[in-house]
């Protein structure tokens, strides 16, 4: 547990950085810190390893003051990862990652074994072992950058914008190959973004700051968005909150009726498709009964090939949240949202109103209506 006792931070001049902030991260979760440029997010990080000194309060390592332990001791518990990597140039890969292992006193033999261990379970192979941080891309950079950190198995990770520099794409990937990973490995993280949606998708808990480093919320991401503490919280979270609270909201289909789905295989004839439609469109699927889109029965003249199938259906995975199926009823053609097994196996499929039904029930329930 990571604990902020009225800590501030003055600079010279008349800036506060941190204003008498307290709080807790709690012990093996993700807690993130987010909110406008300068409302000091990464000041109050680096106060944590004592990259830079408190002005007043003080900051507990369960329940350990830092300011009184060796600073060199302090960051050895501590994982720190930053925006761009910040990979040594002339080392390689698998040398990069064992740094930090080495610098805890561990034999050079056993620190490259856990690096290359590391190197796979932060997604990469060992093909990768043997390059220079130059020649790799950003994000491959960034992997290696939390394997580092975690060569010392620290118990403690501060990370500061950790996938900031990469692309959208590449950014989600990371986000979810690490929340895989801190499920495994339990850290007790601190995280600071400037983006809401990445505190609400990977924080346990977000304490939302605002400028002049005062803490404006500190809550778990399906409180904030259903219960933000003040307008500015509100205005910071967004727009679109119904829609994102049921991210949070598992989808339950007990209650709920699956559509058992006809489908066809490739090469079905315009005459089969007519005769199995129940409506304009027949859900296509391969020998395993996975589905591969949507075939349109009154375009279909020839054999059906892969070039007539509507794919912008998307594919709910069973057990998945609210907003997935949800959303895979509103990209259907169909209008019926396509739900699939682990293997993406077809399962059935649900109607909106199926799934309004089933919001409705937890929006009562378990999503927290407003008293
Ligand atoms: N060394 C410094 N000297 C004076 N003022 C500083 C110094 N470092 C930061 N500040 C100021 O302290 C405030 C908080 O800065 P900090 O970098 O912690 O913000 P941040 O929330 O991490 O911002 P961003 O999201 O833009 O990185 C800002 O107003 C900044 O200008």
């Amino acid at each position: 547990m990571i604990t902020f006792d009225h800590v501030s931070k003055h600079y010279s001049g008349p800036t506060t950085a941190v204003d008498d902030l307290s709080l807790t991260a709690p012990s093996g979760k993700l807690t993130i810190f987010v909110g406008p440029s300068g409302c000091g997010k990464t000041t109050s990080l680096r106060m944590i390893n004592r990259l830079i000194t408190p002005s007043s309060g003080r900051i507990l390592l369960d329940g350990e003051p830092t300011d009184v332990m060796d600073v060199a001791l302090l960051r050895r518990k501590i994982g720190y990862v930053i925006q761009n990597a910040g990979l040594f140039p002339h080392r390689t890969v698998v040398h990069n990652i064992a740094t930090t292992a080495r610098l805890n006193g561990m034999p050079k033999q056993t620190a490259l074994r856990i690096a290359h261990d590391l190197l796979e379970r932060v997604g990469l192979s060992s093909a990768f072992a043997d390059r220079y941080p130059w020649q790799l891309s950003g994000g491959q950079q960034q992997r290696v950058g939390v394997a580092r950190a975690l060569a010392s198995d620290p118990k403690f990770m501060l990370m500061d914008e950790p996938f900031s520099a990469v692309d959208p794409v590449v950014r989600g990937q990371l986000q979810d190959e690490f929340l895989r990973l801190q499920r495994e490995i339990g850290k007790t993280i601190i995280m600071v973004t400037h983006d809401i949606d990445e505190a609400l998708k990977l924080g346990d808990q977000v304490a939302v700051l605002r400028t002049g480093g005062t803490l404006a919320q500190m809550a778990s991401p399906q409180e904030l968005l259903a219960r933000p503490a003040d307008d500015f919280v509100a205005d910071f979270i967004g727009r679109d909150r119904g829609y994102r609270i049921l991210g949070f909201a598992e989808f339950n289909h007990e209650g709920v009726r699956l559509g058992k789905e006809p489908t066809v295989a490739l090469g079905a004839t315009p005459e089969t498709l007519r005769q199995i439609a129940t409506d304009r469109w027949v859900l296509v699927a391969d020998e395993q009964n996975r589905p591969l889109g949507w075939a349109d029965v009154e375009g279909v003249k020839n054999p059906l090939r892969n070039g007539d199938l509507n794919l912008s259906g998307t594919l709910a995975v069973e057990g998945s949240s609210l907003r997935h199926v949800l959303d895979a009823a509103l990209s259907s053609p169909s209008g019926r949202g396509v739900i699939v097994g682990p293997a993406g196996e077809l399962i059935g499929t649900v109607t909106l109103s199926h799934v309004a039904a089933a919001i409705e029930a937890a929006r009562t329930g378990r999503l927290g209506a407003r008293p």
